[in-house]
């Protein structure tokens, strides 16, 4: 196609058309309209700023009768105005136009905000007029040029005498539509003013209807201003996350990575927070805000912290409320993932206190990372605390105290044989939750000389000892109860001795276990094809066990029982303890169980203290009437 070919059209443009793509696709809010145009402002400055560093640098915001946005930038000659105002997707920003030589124009062109040259469009998402008054700083003596554009496409110029703006800048004013009116409200704007230019770099202020002005922003960013010394700072940040995220940080690291010109902080969040969470940090692109949930910044894992930044040369989408997910992107996520590594490192040196307040709140965090990172397991793994049969302790600790490390492979293994194994003087950590297992294997690389092992039941019954014959046979009798009652929940009963002898029954039994349990049951009620299935699934089913300590004395005093009914209570009452014990959820049997266990044992306690026929005050005290188990044997 020749520039002379008859067929040759041009595109024609709805804007109408377009105003509504933006605001209803590419905006989330007719809001941005202000950022467009304070980033519009700041470029302007930069751009005269390149001309002459010594320009005036100021953004007024007018608010009430009138809505504007003033700045002391470098302004548009009528040329430029056709050029860049008036042609849509055309930037000054991306082409070498003005005085600049390459060298200036390459420095300000990294220095603009804006790219795309779509802006000034989102104005028409709250108005359907927007002015243009501007005097180039370009051309000292370029007259003042009025533009003003409409919704449908239709624009106008007039030129105006120099009296009419003696200085260089540009003022955009909005006439905003009945229904828009609530974005250019005066509370509004200085809100949005604050949320979008608390970090821009030039004097941004807000004026109110009654001519009031107020500073919105404050230069440097509260990371990079000067303190007297770095307990002031520190109270400075603590004070800036509280402002902007509205919590107390348990500690904020500094972010630097000069490749892409990013500053900033991470402030620790002093609670736990679910990983799913979404992290919400906020990302400043020269000064002006693109998002407060731009959670592709760090990398997943450190859901502890939230950031605030200030970058250069990262990338924005087109609407500028995202960052664009490119390689860069990626890069700057690792160098930043990796600074917060380093301070969770170093902070085993420099601030042991603080890290242990801090794996007390985020240790989930850190142990999941841990297991992909070797550094940090050799660096982090002794401080991290876990659940012991010497209590809530770090492995560092446990380890001292216990040269080989046993661990159990679920919480309810644990519940239920940390007891005993405490008393026989074994170190066992409970391995059922998440990631902590895993973790505990791999102690031995950092720490030489210890051995962990996988707790297995072998291990424990080896410290429940026989009983001799006799007691055994003068038991028999309450046993055979026990067995026939046990039986109905697929229970073998024991009775050994162990340590604690305040412990009267353990009840062995795993969760697999009891799966097959279930799917055996489950298999002789079924019919046909389910039959066979189940059926097909398993072998035999495992039974649980409720070994009786001889060591206690109730036990002891259980195993004499004569008297069938009490002794079925009896047995019905410690294998419910055992149960609870061991917190497994009950199944509708079992809660049934306990419930009548803890009826017939107060029916039993009561019996021998009814009142008297006719009597109506409270039963006479035990002393008074003689023994109060009328069916134990003496
Ligand atoms: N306040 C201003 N002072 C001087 N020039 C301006 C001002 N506002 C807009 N312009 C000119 O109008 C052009 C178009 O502005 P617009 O906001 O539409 O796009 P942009 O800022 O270039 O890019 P983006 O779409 O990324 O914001 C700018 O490139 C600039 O040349």
């Amino acid at each position: 196609m020749t520039p002379n070919d008859p067929s040759a059209h041009t595109f024609q443009v709805d804007l109408r058309g377009l105003v509504d793509l933006l605001s209803h696709h590419l905006y989330s809010s007719p809001r941005v309209y202000l950022r467009e145009l304070l980033q519009n402002a700041v470029d302007a400055i930069t751009a005269r700023q390149a001309l002459d560093p010594a320009a005036p640098a100021a953004i007024t915001v007018t608010t009430g009768e009138v809505f504007s946005v003033s700045d002391t930038g470098v302004g548009l000659t009528e040329a430029d105005v056709h050029t860049f105002l008036a042609t849509i997707g055309r930037s000054s920003k991306r082409t070498a136009e003005g005085d600049l030589d390459a060298g200036q124009l390459a420095d300000a062109r990294s220095e603009f905000i804006g790219q795309f040259g779509i802006g000034l469009l989102a104005c028409f998402v709250v108005a359907d007029e927007i002015t243009v008054t501007t005097r180039s700083a370009r051309t000292p003596d370029a007259p003042v040029v009025e533009w003003r554009g409409r919704s449908d496409g239709r624009y106008t110029i007039t030129t105006l005498p120099g009296g009419a703006r003696p200085e260089p800048g540009t003022t955009v004013t909005l006439t905003p539509r009945p229904d828009a009116e609530e974005w250019t409200a005066p509370r509004r704007v200085l809100e949005l003013a604050r949320h979008y230019g608390s970090l821009l770099r030039h004097e941004v202020t807000v004026v109110d209807a009654a001519g009031h002005p107020t500073r919105i922003n404050r230069t440097p960013a509260p990371w990079a201003a000067r303190h007297a010394n770095p307990a002031a700072r520190r109270e400075a940040l603590t004070e800036h996350c509280r402002d902007t995220f509205d919590f107390t940080p348990l500690d904020t690291i500094d972010l630097d990575l000069p490749l892409v010109g990013l500053s900033g902080v991470a402030y620790v969040l002093p609670e736990a927070v679910p990983p799913s969470r979404r992290a919400g940090h906020r990302v400043h692109l020269k000064g002006m805000l693109l998002s407060d949930q731009a959670d592709e910044l760090l990398p997943e894992w450190a859901f502890f912290v939230r950031c605030v930044v200030d970058a250069e040369r990262l990338r924005p989408t087109a609407s500028r409320e995202a960052l664009y997910a490119d390689e860069t992107l990626a890069a700057v996520r690792d160098a930043l993932g990796l600074r917060i590594r380093d301070w969770l490192t170093d902070l085993s040196a420099s601030d042991p206190g603080l890290l242990h307040r801090f794996l007390s709140v985020h240790h989930l965090a850190v142990k999941s990372l841990a297991r992909h990172d070797d550094q940090l397991l050799r660096m982090l793994l002794p401080w991290l605390p876990f659940e012991t049969t010497d209590g809530n302790v770090t492995l560092d600790e446990f380890a001292r105290a216990h040269p080989v490390v046993l661990v159990t492979r679920t919480v309810e293994e644990f519940r239920q044989v940390a007891p005993i194994a405490g008393a026989a003087g074994l170190g066992v950590i409970n391995g059922g939750y998440t990631y902590d297992r895993d973790l505990v294997h791999r102690l031995p690389e950092i720490r030489t000389g210890t051995t962990v092992a996988d707790l297995d039941p072998a291990t424990v019954t080896a410290h429940l000892d026989n009983v001799d014959p006799a007691t055994e046979l003068a038991a028999a009798a309450f046993l055979a109860t026990a067995r026939e009652v046990l039986g109905r929940f697929d229970c073998d009963v024991a009775l050994r001795t162990f340590h604690p002898s305040s412990a009267p029954a353990l009840l062995l039994d795993d969760r697999e276990a009891r799966h097959e349990r279930t799917r055996t049951q489950l298999a002789d009620q079924a019919d046909g094809l389910w039959a066979d299935i189940l059926g097909s699934l398993g072998s035999s089913a495992p039974r649980a066990q409720l070994v009786l300590n001889h060591l206690n004395p109730l036990v002891r005093r259980a195993a004499a029982i004569r008297h069938r009914d009490l002794a079925v209570t009896t047995v019905e009452a410690l294998y419910g303890q055992a149960l609870l014990l061991a917190r497994r959820p009950l199944k509708a049997s079992e809660s049934a169980l306990l419930n009548r266990s803890f009826l017939s044992l107060l029916d039993h306690a009561m019996l021998g203290h009814e009142p008297a026929p006719g009597a109506t005050g409270p039963a006479a005290p035990a002393g008074e009437t003689g023994p109060t188990t009328p069916h134990q044997e003496p």
